[in-house]
């Protein structure tokens, strides 16, 4: 049986991913706003932009707690960041999603959603990817870890020096596959799983762009930021 246990600096690693991941979240609580009222399409889709370009902006500040990352090349640098910030957004809404709520609101989200103004066609696979992370039931340590892997994905496009990166992610998948062992002991399958939904992961992130032109709103206004970012406009 493997012994495994966490050493003082992975303590200290995962102390300072968790306490950045944590600080860096953006400020206003678009779940809280989507159960307090219904909005028009319209309005979803100023909401969808606004918590798309902050997520952009807190994604920049959350990667310069990640110890190396700024040591990268600073193009490597930019190159991570544009490669990864729909993933991550995805992947904070699906860590949104599957957040305890009082009985029943999970459901009134659920349907806020569908009837977003999203269109139809990718509200099958979106919510199949939420459900996934919901029915991992990550710990924080495990969202935060599988933020910043997905970050420092080193085959991203116009990335230099691939190896640099991937030092840095390996750093990350070692930390956090001991966390799985020790968190899931009975699930010697868990940390695989957590992988795998990376997979599903950029597979949604494929649909973005299409997302976003599909939207059923008369005025499809972006971000300079969004794009940027978001292949759009
Ligand atoms: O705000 C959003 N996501 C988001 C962005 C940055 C940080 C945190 C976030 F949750 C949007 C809203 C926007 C307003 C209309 C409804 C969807 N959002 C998505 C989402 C994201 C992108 C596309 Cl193309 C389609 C849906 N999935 C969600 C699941 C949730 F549980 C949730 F609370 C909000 C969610």
């Amino acid at each position: 049986k493997e012994k495994v246990e966490i050493t003082k600096e992975q303590r200290t690693l995962m102390k300072v991913i968790v306490d950045a991941y944590s600080t860096h979240q953006i400020p206003q609580d678009v779940a809280k706003k989507l159960l307090q009222e219904q909005y028009s399409a319209d309005e979803n889709f100023l909401l969808l932009t606004e918590m798309a370009t902050s997520q952009v902006q807190v994604l920049v500040e959350f990667t310069k707690n990640i110890p190396g990352f700024l040591s990268l090349d600073r193009e490597d640098q930019i190159a991570l960041l544009k490669g990864s910030a729909v993933e991550a957004m995805f992947l904070r809404s699906a860590q949104v999603f599957s957040r305890k709520m009082p009985s029943g609101q999970t459901e009134v989200l659920e349907e806020r959603i569908r009837k977003s103004g999203i269109s139809e066609e990718f509200i099958i696979p979106m919510f199949n990817f939420y459900k996934s992370i919901v029915s991992l039931h990550m710990v924080q340590e495990e969202q935060a870890l599988l933020t910043t892997i997905t970050i420092l994905t080193p085959d991203r496009p116009y990335v230099k020096d691939q190896q640099a990166v991937e030092r840095i992610q390996e750093t990350m998948l070692e930390l956090l596959r001991k966390l799985c062992v020790l968190q899931r002991p009975q699930e010697p399958q868990y940390f695989a799983r957590l992988l795998g939904r990376l997979t599903e992961l950029r597979t949604l992130s494929h649909y973005h762009a299409e997302m976003l032109t599909s939207w059923r709103t008369n005025d499809h206004k972006f971000t300079p930021l969004l794009c940027e970012i978001w292949d759009v406009q």
